[in-house]
């Protein structure tokens, strides 16, 4: 099975060897099919753990790899989506999601077909002809999400697509990452700051925690997964086990630290 793995993985930036790390000794394994969220306070490393995973950066000790290959720069099969929408403004909303696909070489009949699938997939079907400065935030990273997963990635990595989004929205984008994750049977990476938001999306939730970041806690969720099967998604998130795990995450995101007001739950 397709998987994307961090074996023991340390970074420092710049060329001191004997610069702080920001990670230490961090391993983890994303597989096809799996969500995995990471979550830590401010500066403990889950953008650098992201770019990692993603190719942008290399690490200074251990191994990234996926499919036992190790990784050495960016690639389709991982699909990344910004904080920031990262699209092209003057372009239409269709081409920004067929963008991939023409850099890939595709027929331009074939990633037409593609990128309109992808856009109905995120509610944007009749949107597909405007600019995309006429779109809300929420539809931008829609459009994102779509452009990403127009290209088939095995894994789809996210730095905080949702943090600029309004509480409404964001819990709207819950549900349809959810299903769209279900039928890309990508593996997906969420780098977030809310608590409630990884674990109600997640199969597992890592704890980052700073200076160096180091993995303190590993959560497994089934939430997200009972939400696709049917479930309510208010009476899931009211569950006396989603308020326990809230709670052991909230503790171990702020052990070591004074001020908990930090993260948001
Ligand atoms: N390109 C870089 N060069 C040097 N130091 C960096 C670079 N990028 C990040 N850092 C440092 O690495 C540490 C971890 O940063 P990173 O952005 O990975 O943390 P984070 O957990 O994502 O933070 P936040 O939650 O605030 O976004 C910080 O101390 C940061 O200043």
């Amino acid at each position: 099975m397709t998987q994307l793995s961090l074996s023991q993985v340390s970074l420092h930036y710049g060329s001191d060897p004997g610069a702080p790390a920001v990670l230490q000794d961090i391993s983890l394994t994303l597989r096809r099919g799996e969500f995995i969220s990471v979550i830590g306070r401010s500066g403990s490393g889950k953008t650098s753990l992201l770019n990692l995973a993603a190719g942008f950066i290399a690490p200074s000790a251990g191994r990234v790899s996926m499919a036992g290959r190790p990784v050495s720069g960016p690639g389709p099969e991982r699909a990344v989506v910004f904080q920031e929408d990262a699209l092209l403004p003057w372009k239409s909303v269709l081409e920004n999601v067929a963008l991939p696909l023409k850099l890939a070489g595709m027929a331009r009949a074939g990633r037409r077909d593609k990128a309109l699938h992808w856009l109905a997939a995120v509610g944007l079907e009749d949107q597909g002809g405007k600019p995309v400065w006429q779109l809300s935030g929420g539809q931008r990273q829609r459009v994102g999400i779509a452009r990403a997963l127009a290209a088939d990635p095995a894994f789809l990595l996210m730095d905080e697509p949702l943090g600029a989004l309004d509480a409404m929205t964001r819990d709207q984008m819950h549900e349809l990452l959810l299903r769209l994750w279900r039928a890309s049977h990508a593996g997906a990476l969420l780098i977030t700051h809310s608590v409630e938001e990884a674990l109600f999306l997640s199969t597992s939730v890592v704890v980052l925690a700073p200076g160096p970041g180091r993995i303190t806690l590993t959560e497994p969720c089934s939430w997200g997964r009972r939400f696709l099967a049917g479930e309510d998604p208010r009476a899931l998130k009211s569950e006396a086990g989603f308020i326990l795990a809230r709670e052991r995450l909230l503790s171990a995101i702020r052990e070591g630290r004074d001020d908990p007001r930090a993260v948001a739950a």
